[in-house]
C-alpha cells in the first residue's frame, strides 16, 4: 500500500501493480521510485525484464513476478505491455480487482471497452506519455471514464505527473489524437535530427560532426521552448533575420504549405493506426 506519508503520491487503496516495465513501465516505475513511492508497495510483473530493470526493482525493494499474484488485490493496475498482447495477457488480473480498484493502460489505441471486455467493469484511465517520461521530461494525455472517482484521479493524476505534465482530454476518442502527436512525437524529431545530419554531411561535414551538431540543436533548441515564455512562432523568428540564411532555409521548408500537409497525413495516419489497434 503507498502510505500517506509518500511525498506527492496520495494513498492507494492497495499495492500498485505494473504489468509490463519495459521502455515505459520502466520509466514511470523509475519515476515513481524517485518521487517518494515505496519499493514495497510496487508489484511488477514482467516475465522477461531487462538485467537493469531487473536491478532497479530489486533494488527498490519492489516485488517482481512473472505471473499473475496471488493473495492481494491492486489498488492500482498499471497496465504497460504492448498492445497486441493485451487480450492474452490480461484476463487472469481480473481476479485480483475490486470496487477500489483503478486500472491505467498506457498501450496505443487499446479502448476502455476493449479492457472491460477482460477485467470486466473497472474504473479505468487511458494515458499516453512519451518516451522523454525517461528523463522525467515527457507529457501524458489522459482520460478517466465515468467510474473513476475524484481519489483515484488525483491518485492517478500523481503517479503520471512524476514524467512531466499531465493532460486530461474529455473524450476517450481524443487520446488516438495525443497519441499522433505526443505519443508518437519525440519520433518525428528524432527523424528531424537525422534528416539534418545528412544535409550537413552532404554539405561536406564528417558525418559524426553533422550528427553532434543536429543532435545538440534540437536539444537546445527543446530546453529554449520549455524555458522561454515565448510561443515557437516568435522563438522561429527570432532566429530569421530578414534576408539571412534561415529565411533561405525557411523559404524552401515553407514553400508553399511547406511540411504541414506532410504532418497532417503522417498525424493522421498515427491515429487510424491507434483506432485499428483499438479492439
Ligand atoms: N514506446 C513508446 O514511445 C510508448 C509506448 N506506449 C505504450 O506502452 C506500452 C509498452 O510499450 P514499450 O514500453 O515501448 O514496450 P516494451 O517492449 O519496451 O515493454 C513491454 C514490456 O512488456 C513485457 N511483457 C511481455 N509480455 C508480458 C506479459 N505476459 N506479462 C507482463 N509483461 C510482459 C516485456 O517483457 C517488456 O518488458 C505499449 O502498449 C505502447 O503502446 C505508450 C506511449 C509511448
Ligand atoms: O508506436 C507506438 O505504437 C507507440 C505508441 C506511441 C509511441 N509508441
Amino acid at each position: 500500500m503507498i502510505s500517506e506519508h509518500s511525498s506527492s503520491i496520495p494513498a492507494s487503496s492497495g499495492p500498485i501493480i505494473l504489468i509490463g516495465a519495459g521502455n515505459m513501465g520502466g520509466a514511470l516505475l523509475t519515476g515513481w521510485l524517485k518521487n517518494g513511492v515505496p519499493g514495497s508497495s510496487v508489484v511488477v510483473v514482467d516475465p522477461n525484464p531487462s538485467e537493469a530493470m531487473r536491478q532497479t526493482i530489486a533494488d527498490a525493494g519492489a516485488s517482481h513476478l512473472t505471473g499473475v499474484p496471488v493473495g492481494i488485490t491492486a489498488g492500482v493496475l498499471f497496465v504497460a505491455v504492448k498492445p497486441q498482447v493485451m487480450d492474452a495477457v490480461l484476463p487472469p488480473f481480473k481476479a485480483i480487482l475490486d470496487a477500489e480498484t483503478v486500472v491505467v493502460s498506457i498501450a496505443a489505441g487499446k479502448t476502455i471497452a476493449s479492457l472491460e471486455k477482460n477485467l470486466g467493469p473497472a474504473a479505468t484511465v487511458r494515458a499516453m506519455p512519451n518516451t522523454p517520461a525517461m528523463v522525467g521530461r515527457g507529457v501524458t494525455g489522459a482520460f478517466a471514464n465515468a467510474r473513476v472517482s475524484e481519489r483515484q484521479r488525483q491518485l492517478v493524476q500523481n503517479l503520471l505527473k512524476v514524467s512531466g505534465p499531465v493532460e486530461w482530454v474529455p473524450e476517450e476518442a481524443d487520446i488516438d489524437s495525443v497519441t499522433a502527436v505526443s505519443g508518437s512525437g519525440p519520433a518525428y524529431v528524432f527523424y528531424l535530427v537525422e534528416c539534418m545530419a545528412e544535409a550537413g554531411r552532404k554539405l561536406g561535414l564528417q558525418a559524426d560532426l553533422a550528427m553532434r551538431l543536429a543532435r545538440e540543436t534540437v536539444a537546445g533548441a527543446g530546453e529554449l521552448l520549455h524555458q522561454s515564455p515565448d510561443d515557437a512562432s516568435r522563438l522561429r523568428q527570432n532566429v530569421t533575420s530578414p534576408g539571412g540564411t534561415t529565411a533561405a532555409a525557411l523559404g524552401v521548408l515553407m514553400a508553399e504549405d511547406g511540411m504541414q500537409p506532410l504532418f497532417d497525413a503522417a498525424l493522421e495516419a498515427a491515429r487510424k493506426r491507434a483506432q485499428e489497434l483499438a479492439g
